[in-house]
């Protein structure tokens, strides 16, 4: 069996015999067709994903043409479409060339022309391998600039240069230090970790050097510091940027000399680790406000990574939900995967708790979500709402020069989708919201194609 007959195709038009005759043309070539009389029906089934090449005529009924490649394109779905039509304009042929068509035919269409251009449309569009993301220890990602990084971190982990990474908080600073380890000479050595910000400041400094018996009040016991217990390994300084000035310059002069003494101690001891840090302050801004010291940033940032925050990472939000979702679903249950309008969705939120709250976000869905699919309005309120855009208001309809019904049908549409995305993704609350009976609302969303796969 070819690619191209296991790929789904749909053809819309509300003439049955005109269906009947392009859905038999392509069957007769052992292609699979289908065909719909009904536009907002096939859309709805399309944003599902359910097809792999759309055939459309320009003039229906119940919604033009090109209004079902807008909300095709609205809905995030990127299939590839034909369009057919028996009114071919220059004007029209640009105008699907906007909208992104993969090939425009006239009437009367020429059967093997036909077959022929869907033939090497499904071969352009044939489901490739997909694309694995790239991977280093733990961390995953489907992102160029995270493949740029992974591959510093190649490069650099051998060497015993000392590392910085910054980055907003919950953006995978901690695993990448711990990458960094891995892929060095040190990996067979200890990896300790220490979070400057968790450990109280009269505390910190026993905690990174050790102290004596009877150096403080309390210190009953001999105590092995972290850096002695990192040995040759790598020590990893999380949140470096909430070091207090004293122990900045007490960090210095282990840098300078690589000696430094227990709390209460006299003997100096040596330092052999490789020293990564963390934070994500603006450390420049800090040394410039007189917060941190200009001689250990430089010592500190020998080798900086930036890693970027996750709204920056476009095509690392689908993955990494995914591999979220994989990861999290109880025993026994298949993970659900999320539609295309909904990773689109997803993309459109800012993250501001990054690859964390993303990984939390995942863990409820995998748990909680009871359906296949993960579709739009299955995501939670506060994602939609960073989502919801304005709707296009009734001038632009008129300057467009959409046919009443047409404007009417986008205008419903839009309206509904923003209720839904006010009420978070509630039915029940988007039908308060429009003051509409919920029966009413939930038929008009679901001709929109608009309801989620679990109502
Ligand atoms: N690329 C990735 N692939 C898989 N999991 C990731 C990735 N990036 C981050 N994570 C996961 O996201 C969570 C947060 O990552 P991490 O603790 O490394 O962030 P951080 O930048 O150190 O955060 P903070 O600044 O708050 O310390 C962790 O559970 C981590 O395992």
């Amino acid at each position: 069996m070819t690619n191209s007959q296991r790929q789904r195709i749909l053809f819309i038009d509300d003439i049955p015999s005109f269906c009947e005759e392009i859905v038999s043309t392509l069957r007769a070539e052992e292609l699979d067709a289908q065909s719909m009389l009904s536009p907002l029906e096939a859309i709805a089934q399309i944003i599902r994903g359910e097809f792999d090449l759309v055939i459309t005529t320009l003039v229906i009924a119940e919604l033009g043409g090109f209004e079902i490649i807008r909300r095709i394109r609205g809905a995030g779905c990127r299939v590839p479409i034909i369009m057919i039509t028996g009114f071919g304009t220059d004007q029209s042929a640009i105008e699907a060339a906007r909208l992104g068509v993969a090939d425009y035919l006239t009437k009367p269409v020429e059967k093997t022309e036909l077959v022929a251009r869907v033939r090497r449309i499904l071969a352009d569009h044939a489901p490739r391998e997909p694309q694995r993301p790239k991977s280093l220890a733990r961390m995953i990602s489907g992102d160029s600039q995270m493949s740029a990084i992974f591959e510093k971190v190649k490069t650099i982990a051998p060497s015993d240069s000392r590392v910085l990474i910054l980055g907003e908080t919950g953006c995978g600073k901690q695993l990448l230090a711990h990458a960094i380890h891995q892929q060095s000479r040190r990996a067979q050595e200890p990896y300790i970790e220490v979070n400057c910000a968790a450990i109280p400041a009269s505390l910190l400094e026993s905690e990174l050097f050790g102290h004596e018996e009877g150096a403080f009040t309390g210190a009953s016991k001999k105590r092995i510091g972290r850096f002695e217990s990192a040995g040759k390994g790598t020590i990893f300084l999380d949140e470096i940027g909430e070091l207090s000035f004293e122990l900045q310059s007490k960090l210095l002069h282990v840098l300078d000399s690589g000696k430094f003494t227990r709390v209460g101690g006299g003997n100096d001891m040596y330092s052999q680790a490789r020293l990564v840090s963390a934070t994500n302050r603006d450390l420049l801004k800090e040394v410039e406000a007189g917060r941190f010291r200009s001689d250990l940033y430089y010592r500190l940032n020998v080798i900086s990574i930036e890693l970027p925050p996750l709204r920056d990472r476009p095509g690392d939000i689908g993955i990494l939900a995914q591999h979220f979702i994989n990861q999290f679903a109880p025993e026994g249950k298949q993970p659900p995967t999320f539609t295309p309008s909904a990773v689109e969705a997803l993309r459109q939120y800012h993250w501001p708790g990054n690859v964390r709250e993303l990984q939390n976000f995942a863990e409820q869905l995998a748990v909680l979500h009871q359906t296949p699919r993960i579709e739009v309005t299955d995501l939670p309120a506060h994602v939609l709402k960073r989502n919801a855009k304005p709707a296009l208001a009734p001038k632009d309809m008129a300057s467009e020069r959409l046919p009443f019904r047409e404007a009417r049908d986008q205008f419903e549409r839009d309206y509904l989708l923003k209720a839904i995305q006010d009420a978070g993704g509630n039915m029940a609350e988007g039908a308060r919201l429009a003051g509409m009976d919920r029966g009413q609302f939930y038929r008009l969303a679901k001709r929109h194609g608009l309801t989620s796969s679990s109502e």
